[in-house]
């Protein structure tokens, strides 16, 4: 890897907030496992994923990025259109490896930030590594020094595992290492986030540079929140789980603040934790929490070893909920329990109404990996690194939630669409963005060409024909396709979806497609292919 400037470092620091959110009963639970592990047990060195990597069947989707950083014009082919100015970003963990410690989960990575600019017609791309403190750290010590989504830092010795048991209470011990998503936020600012809050860092959309660490200047504490806030020009919406009082706050910062202000709070219907949320939808007047049978672990989030469901648990028992909160009011207007569900990604919702203009029900569309959590098991490096041609994806559809607000108790899961339209993959989707919290008709997402490992295709959903367009290059893997609306479009789909593929050579390319008839329109070749990432954001040039 080249070396890089230094300039961002920071030192660390924990508020007094965090320090106590967690509280006594994850207190009690650590020193439950200090008790009960042999000291010989925690000098744990999280042993690698043992398997030999076969060359052959590493695809350039699953290897660490090449180098640091690159940046340069890309020869096109086919046409950009000229109204395209601005700069897309796609965010993801690219580098799995420190010095010959390989990672076992592809969320375990170092996050790379990629662009695309384009403006005139031609594209200048580039790519850099996130300088939080976690990777700086990892690669001044040659070794992982923060708790990462599976990975936990070796233990010399007994002292120093109970040592990090209290760090981990602080939050000094998590990462921050902001690997999932990249927002813009109404102020023009631009953040890279990760579950953890202090992995919020703020970066330069031109030169990709690691500005600093986003501060949140109010005192909600709490370690973590959902990866994916709602952002628009107006708002930054999201929720903070509470793992002490299982719960969530529902909380909204305004552009050019940093602090966010409560909306309200849920309480859990179950369970002994908060389901994990990854991400939530919004209507027009409401804020859906979702409460999935996958919950938060605290003993899980203690142990040097991932579990099966790393820092989760599944609780099928404590059934799954959705709650519906006012946005203005703060208050939760119905609780209802839904068949069990596993998601990472929301995909909008709306509010139907009565001839009188009643609000009746809120329909929440997700990304539904059929109840089963084993899509966590097949995101294991080991797994993506190994295709042998077996069709081993598990299926995923669209679920279609209806939540009655009428009192009833229940709400009801169906399919949006029947999901062989897609191929039985459904993940990592988008909208235009004009329609957020709105009845929508289309959403991008990736589907799968079977037999497939991993989504293969792009997919774009019609839920009104109830069809699916597929776009698919044979052994590529192409990233969340992401939707840019043309200016003054007045058809939902008039646009272009943008993503970038890894391809079964090594190679890769920026690929534009159509947003309406989903044909190619143009593709640029990138001088060598990339790691998978997973999400991105439109920068549009002022
Ligand atoms: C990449 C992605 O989609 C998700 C990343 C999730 C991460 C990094 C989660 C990290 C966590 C910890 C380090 C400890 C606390 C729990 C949890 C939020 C899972
Ligand atoms: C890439 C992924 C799921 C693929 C399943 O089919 C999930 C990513 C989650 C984090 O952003
Ligand atoms: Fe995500």
């Amino acid at each position: 890897m080249l070396d890089f400037d230094q300039s961002c470092h920071r030192k660390l620091g924990f508020s007094l907030e965090n320090k106590l959110v967690f509280g006594r009963k994850l207190y009690k639970q650590a020193l439950t496992i200090a008790r009960v592990v042999s000291p010989s047990q925690l000098a744990i060195v999280p042993s690698p994923d043992k398997e030999p990597v076969d060359p052959d069947q590493n695809h350039v989707a699953w290897t660490s990025v090449k180098q640091e950083r690159w940046e340069g014009e890309l020869v096109v082919q086919g046409e950009i259109p000229l109204w395209l100015k601005g700069t897309y970003l796609r965010n993801g963990p690219g580098l799995w490896h420190i010095e010959d410690y390989n990672f076992r989960h592809l969320f375990d990575g170092y996050a790379t930030l990629v662009k695309l600019h384009f403006e005139d017609g031609r594209l200048i791309a580039g790519h850099r590594q996130i300088e939080s403190e976690a990777y700086k750290a990892a690669k001044k010590n040659k070794k992982i020094c923060f708790r990462e989504f599976s990975e936990v830092p070796k233990h010399e010795n007994f002292m120093a595992y109970v040592g990090d048991l209290s760090k981990l209470l602080s939050g000094s011990s998590l990462t921050d290492n902001a690997n999932t998503g990249v927002v813009k936020l109404g102020d023009g600012r631009v953040v890279c986030l990760t579950e953890t809050q202090k992995g919020s860092l703020v970066i330069d959309p031109n030169s990709l540079e690691t500005l600093g660490r986003f501060e949140y200047s109010d005192s909600l504490g709490g370690l973590i929140h959902s990866a994916h806030p709602i952002v628009t020009d107006a708002e930054f919406l999201t929720l903070l789980p509470d793992l002490l009082k299982p719960g969530y706050l529902v909380v909204r910062m305004e552009p050019g603040t940093n602090e966010r202000k409560v909306i309200g709070r849920v309480n859990c219907s179950g369970g002994p934790a908060p389901g994990w949320v990854h991400s939530f939808p919004v209507t027009q007047h409401y804020v859906v929490v979702p409460e999935m049978p996958l919950r938060y672990c605290a003993q899980n989030l203690l142990r040097a070893e991932p579990t099966p469901l790393y820092k989760f648990q599944w609780h099928p028992q404590s059934k799954a909920f959705l709650h519906v909160m006012c946005k203005a009011s703060g208050k939760v207007v119905t609780s209802v329990e839904v068949p069990l569900f596993v998601t990472f990604h929301f995909i909008n919702a709306y509010e139907e109404e009565d001839e009188d203009g009643r609000v009746t029900s809120i329909i929440a569309d997700c990304c539904e990996h059929h109840a089963d959590t084993s899509i966590l098991d097949q995101l294991r490096l080991k797994n993506l690194r190994f295709f042998k041609g077996e069709d081993v994806l598990p299926d995923a559809r669209v679920g279609r939630f209806k939540i009655p607000l009428d009192g009833s108790r229940n709400g009801k899961l169906e399919a949006a669409l029947d999901a062989d339209e897609h191929g039985r993959g459904m993940d990592m989707c988008s909208i235009n963005p004009a329609y957020l919290g709105k009845k929508y008709r289309y959403a991008y997402a990736c589907g799968a060409q079977r037999p497939c490992h991993f989504p293969n295709t792009l997919t774009k959903l019609d839920f009104v024909e109830k069809k699916a367009k597929n776009w698919y290059d044979e052994g590529a893997v192409p990233s969340e396709p992401f939707f840019v609306a043309r200016p003054g479009a007045t058809e939902e789909d008039d646009g272009v979806v943008i993503s970038l593929i890894s391809e079964k050579n090594g190679g890769g390319y920026a690929l534009l497609l159509d947003g309406s008839t989903f044909k190619e329109i143009a593709r640029a070749k990138l001088p060598y292919g990339l790691p998978y990432g997973l999400h991105g954001c439109w920068v549009p040039k002022k």
